[in-house]
């Protein structure tokens, strides 16, 4: 344990299950008591819908909801309250996201892959789709236009959005404004498993949805993976809980931007987990050195001191290892605070979203550079991509055959069909070859 708080780790005297064992997240070891919660969380919505709902609310959010939907009055409050220079924040973001996302929408496509033969891609919108934004230790409206912008593209029209309702029974008036921006006409003061049951299953107020998308806390992000395995249950996004970021700094890196990295991550929750790996002992004192003055004035210093404790700096021997540790941790966030990073991004191999050099803050990409912060955790990010249009849409394949493309292509189908024993294939095959010849 340094002064940070964290662990310092010499990587290079390690063996291979100490690797592992310092790569583990936090919240992988609470997961056995966050299950039990879960599951009776969802059993109980599942059986008793809304008024499980109000129950539940009561005591995770310490509020009764009468009305869980949010009425045009509360919408209205909101434009009224939030200050015009907030509001016009959330524009500018909203405009660099749409710009971002719609550069990277999938196009539909067709190719004759014999003559006779077209085959075609199509796209469609996923028919009712629920979000979900996190209010729990703050309230996130930017997460509201990283869900709500991609959806908006992607063609979806039936579009539902819970979040955690205040102390006081109301939502928090910005992420209102940012759902207007995103034409979400539908909030529901509901947040945490039951939020997710709800959309997975439907109660007397809340839809159910066909996919359930957003970050939230390890609560909501067990809920979503077991909703998404039940037979009935609908898809889900991604595994998008605590926040992580890797930093990999070389000797050349700003302390002070590092740290500030750091805790920018570490202040979203206790079991946020936050990585620097260097290959330079001397700017790992000195990022820590900068931890401990940046957090003494942070307003959020006991979230980010909880978060640091299950941190690691990693001392590694060349910057070539640095990204050996990165790809096998696959951190949801990873920055490249190294002198020529554009030359290194090639050894990128597992990130959710990355970031270039010094000027590139992660806190950047949270808010408004356009890409988006719905992102893979917990090695996630191994297999599975960060939230674009093409996630709300379904693609669907078509393909049309003529006679002359049949007679090219049938008998191909006629001897693969009777290879697996399905004489009935090769026969749908064959009636109409035979009609034709
Ligand atoms: N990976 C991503 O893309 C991404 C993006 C944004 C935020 N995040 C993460 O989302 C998380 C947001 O978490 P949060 O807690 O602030 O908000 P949240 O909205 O996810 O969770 C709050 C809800 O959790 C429920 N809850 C609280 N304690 C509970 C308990 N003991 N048992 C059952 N339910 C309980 C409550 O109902 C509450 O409404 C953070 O960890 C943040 O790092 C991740
Ligand atoms: N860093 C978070 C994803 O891990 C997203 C976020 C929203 N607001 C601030 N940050
Ligand atoms: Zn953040």
């Amino acid at each position: 344990m340094s002064g940070a708080g964290w662990q310092r780790i010499d990587w290079n005297t390690l063996d291979a299950r100490a690797r592992a064992d310092v790569l583990r997240r936090p919240a992988q070891s609470a997961c056995v008591e966050v299950h039990a919660s879960v599951e009776r969380i969802l059993a109980d919505v599942r059986a008793r819908g809304d008024a499980a709902l109000r129950a539940l609310t009561l005591q995770f959010d310490d509020v009764t909801i009468d009305d869980f939907a949010v009425g045009e009055a509360e919408f209205a409050r909101a434009m009224g309250d939030v200050d015009a220079d907030v509001q016009a924040a959330i524009d500018d973001a909203a405009r660099r996201i749409e710009t971002f996302h719609r550069a990277g929408m999938a196009a539909p496509y067709a190719v004759d892959t014999a003559p006779g033969v077209r085959c075609e891609r199509v796209l469609r919108p996923i028919g009712r789709v629920g979000l979900y934004a996190p209010a729990g230790s703050a309230p996130l409206p930017s997460t509201v236009l990283m869900l709500g912008i991609p959806a908006q593209l992607a063609g979806c029209t039936d579009t539902i959005l819970c979040t955690p309702p205040g102390k006081d029974g109301a939502v928090d008036p910005v992420l209102l404004v940012a759902a207007q921006r995103c034409g979400i006409a539908r909030v529901f003061k509901v947040g945490g498993a039951q939020a997710i049951a709800a959309m997975a299953f439907g109660t007397e107020s809340i839809p159910r949805c066909d996919k359930v998308f957003g970050p939230g806390n390890a609560y909501v992000t067990e809920a979503k993976r077991i909703v998404s395995m039940q037979g009935d249950g609908p898809a889900i996004d991604m595994p998008a809980g605590p926040s992580e970021v890797l930093v990999i700094a070389d000797g050349g890196a700003d302390p002070r931007f590092v740290a500030a990295d750091l805790l920018s991550q570490a202040e979203h929750g206790r079991d946020s987990q936050v990585l620097l790996v260097s290959d330079d002992g001397a700017l790992i004192e000195a990022v820590e050195a900068a931890l401990q003055a940046q957090l003494a004035t942070l307003p959020r210093r006991a979230i980010a001191r909880a978060a640091l404790a299950q941190s690691r700096a990693i001392q590694v021997q060349a910057l070539a290892d640095a990204f050996d540790v990165s790809n096998a941790y696959a951190p949801e966030h990873l920055i490249l605070a190294v002198r020529t990073p554009r030359a290194w991004l090639p050894r990128v191999r597992a990130a959710g979203s990355v970031f270039l050099g010094d000027f590139s803050p992660e806190a950047i990409g949270d808010y408004c550079s356009g890409t988006n912060h719905v992102l893979p955790t917990g090695g996630a990010a191994r297999a599975i991509s960060g939230l674009s249009v093409a996630s709300f849409q379904t693609a669907i394949t078509v393909q049309c055959v003529d006679p002359a493309g049949l007679s090219a292509i049938g008998g191909t189908a006629m001897i693969l069909a009777r290879a697996e024993g399905l004489e009935a294939h090769a026969r749908a095959v064959g009636v109409r070859l035979e009609a034709t010849a």
